[in-house]
């Protein structure tokens, strides 16, 4: 496996509420991200997606947990330190259109984090809006448009291309295609595969969409509540994932025609509420599986085979195979 870019342990986020009561929002998250891969992010609404991104981006900072970038811990970085930093993770987010300033022009929404990170002349900057409108495929005469008048397909170009004007070593899409209709999605999944080989770019994913996710993920989570239940290879969600959850999530997909030999249960009942979580394991009252052992203790995430682990007390005891 290739170079380590970006590690986060035990990752933890809590927030007060209104009515003075604490969410964990995330809790004790593990992530790996190595140079040139993709770590896809999946789970339903609520589960803590954004918030993991929000930490690893450094936009918030866990309460708990540490986050190193190249083996270097930057969980505590602050002002200027913080701010070169950044640079190195950008983000691309699900709504293109909050993104820019109306009055903005394409040239200049893509060249202000140049502006604002590099010494440049204007001749410069101006070369390297053209190559980074080229890369995403967007024509040159778009540079004086505003982003407005472009469609969400173009918008979500302009998007990554802004993203990567400072070069980043991570990208981090969140939601980065939902919003776009089917083909548009297809396009722009694929640009950012082609830049990510060009690049070695790693990138992080979130989305609702596993079959997208899966696609284009070396590497997944699975996320439940605030905690992973399972992280194995985007190659082998299909045939081994095996937290109830997981296979949940699965069927959910492939309910309606397909045919598997592997039994999928179904996802049934409403997420518990953060505020008040259940003992034991969270997604037991949920689970078509569920045993007394589950009602009790919540399940470490162990490891079950290559790049596979799972949180799950069907596999606690001892390394079984998936079932
Ligand atoms: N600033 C905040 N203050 C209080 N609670 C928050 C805050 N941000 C997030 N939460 C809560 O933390 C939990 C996780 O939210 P988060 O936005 O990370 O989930 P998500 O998986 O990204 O959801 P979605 O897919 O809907 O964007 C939710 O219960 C949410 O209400």
């Amino acid at each position: 496996m290739s170079e380590i870019i970006l590690e986060g342990r035990g990752l933890t986020r809590r927030y007060k509420t209104d009515t003075g009561q604490t969410l964990t929002a995330c809790r004790g998250v593990d992530l790996t991200l190595h140079k040139g891969k993709t770590l896809g992010i999946v789970g339903e609404s609520g589960c803590g997606k954004s918030t993991l991104l929000r930490m690893v981006t450094q936009l918030e900072q866990p309460d708990e947990g540490r986050l190193f970038y190249f083996g270097k811990d930057i969980t505590s970085l602050k002002g200027e330190e913080l701010r070169k930093n950044r640079r190195h993770i950008q983000m691309v987010f699900q709504d293109s259109s909050a993104a820019f300033f109306p009055r903005m022009k394409v040239s200049e929404a893509v060249s202000e984090p140049l502006r604002n990170f590099k010494r440049l002349s204007q001749r410069e900057v101006d070369r390297q809006v053209s190559k980074l409108l080229e890369l995403v495929e967007l024509p040159e005469s778009f540079s004086e448009r505003y982003p407005h008048s472009m469609s969400g397909g173009q918008r979500q170009r302009l998007g990554i291309a802004r993203a990567l004007a400072l070069n980043p070593d991570v990208l981090v899409c969140d939601e980065a295609t939902s919003a776009l209709d089917v083909s548009v999605q297809q396009r722009i999944i694929q640009l950012l595969a082609e830049i990510q080989r060009e690049r070695k770019l790693s990138m992080i994913f979130v989305c609702h969409d596993l079959a997208l996710v899966q696609s284009m993920s070396h590497q997944i989570m699975v996320m439940y509540l605030g905690g992973v239940v399972e992280s194995l290879p985007g190659n082998q969600m299909w045939e081994r994932a095996c937290h109830p959850y997981s296979k949940a999530l699965l069927g959910s997909i492939f309910a309606v025609d397909m045919d598997f030999d592997k039994p999928l249960s179904r996802l049934e009942g409403d997420v518990p509420s953060p505020l008040d979580l259940p003992k034991g394991c969270p997604f037991h009252t949920r689970c078509a599986q569920c045993m007394d052992r589950c009602q009790q203790e919540r399940p470490a995430l162990r490891t079950i085979g290559p790049d596979h682990q799972v949180a799950c007390h069907l596999y606690s005891n001892e390394v079984k195979e998936c079932i």
